[in-house]
């Protein structure tokens, strides 16, 4: 590789490094051949003064750059600032508070509504409270909506069907109560909502994930069955509406008892619609589940 002559090692380094404020000022000596103020230069000057100043330019610029490069932090670039350290994290979480996202205010403005009205509702949590006296009737509403007497009643009603088209519904009946079982419990693990303090912890028969409450198992059941029953049995109107009744009064009974807030109960009845669409895209028929019904046909 040929070595450049000195003259290019000198005229080029400066112009390299330079920033905004020497570009014009190059710009300036490019134009016009000299700095700005300067007497203008004849080419025999330009060739001697650079001859000249080569080896003392050269010494003083590489000293400089020397010296910058021992002062500038470990971290910084040529061309940008060092970045500002970090706050302590104490002085982070100040700065999340102080500017919570919309997103968190609103979050927050309902969780802080919904624990206000679930107190408030709460009236029949202990026999002392307002509605203390509703509370046995309130009691029997949750037993209507427990899983077990629900799985064992479709598990006998399955036993003891006759017909093909019953034990297809009830078989689907069954299915769509362990889904719903094992996604309540799923959800109640991962979100971890303690139950409402003013809640008494004298259900009837539970698992160990109903020391959670978000979302109620009770409200999912309802609006699952609620669904599956006035798509799957023909029923008169009064009695369609008492269905439709049921779910809700189950739903409502969550929060009167104590054992739920209001969102629980409303994510419980929305996720309970929601799974019967699962339960009729996954239907068990004896054209997709064969092997289960040939156990009843044997
Ligand atoms: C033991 C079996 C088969 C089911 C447990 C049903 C139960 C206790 C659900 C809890 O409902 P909430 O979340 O509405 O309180």
């Amino acid at each position: 590789m040929p070595r450049w002559p000195p003259l290019c090692r000198v005229v080029l380094l400066p112009q390299r490094r330079q920033g905004k404020r020497g570009r014009k000022a190059a710009a300036t000596t490019k134009h016009t051949g000299s700095p700005p103020g300067a007497r203008r230069q004849q080419p025999a000057d330009m060739l001697s003064s650079a001859h000249t100043c080569t080896e003392t330019a050269c010494h003083k610029l590489q000293a400089r750059k020397r010296s910058r490069r021992l002062t500038r932090p470990a971290h910084s670039s040529r061309d940008t600032l060092p970045p500002l350290p970090a706050p302590p994290r104490g002085q982070q979480e100040d700065c999340m508070r102080l500017n919570p996202s919309f997103a968190g205010i609103a979050l927050r403005s309902l969780l802080a509504v919904d624990l206000w009205a679930s107190k408030r509702l709460g009236v029949c949590a202990a026999e002392g409270s307002a509605w203390g006296g509703a509370r046995p009737l309130m009691k029997v509403v949750e037993v209507s909506g427990h899983g077990l007497p629900w799985l064992l009643g479709t598990a006998y009603g399955l036993c003891q069907s006759d017909s093909a088209a019953t034990r297809e519904v009830l078989l689907n009946l069954l299915f769509a109560l362990l889904l719903d079982l094992v996604l309540v419990a799923v959800v109640k693990g991962l979100v971890k909502r303690r139950r409402p303090t003013h809640n008494k912890m004298d259900m009837f028969v539970t698992i160990s994930v109903d020391k959670y409450s978000f979302p109620s198992g009770h409200a999912t059941r309802a609006a699952l069955v609620c669904r599956f029953v006035l798509h799957h049995l023909v029923l008169a109107v009064p009695l369609r509406v008492l269905v439709v009744l049921w779910a809700l009064i189950v739903g409502i009974s969550r929060v009167m008892l104590g054992r739920h807030n209001v969102t629980d109960v409303l994510f419980g009845l929305f996720l309970g619609y929601a799974l019967y669409s699962v339960v009729e895209y996954c239907w068990l028929s004896p054209l997709s589940a064969p092997a289960l019904f040939a156990l009843w046909s044997s």
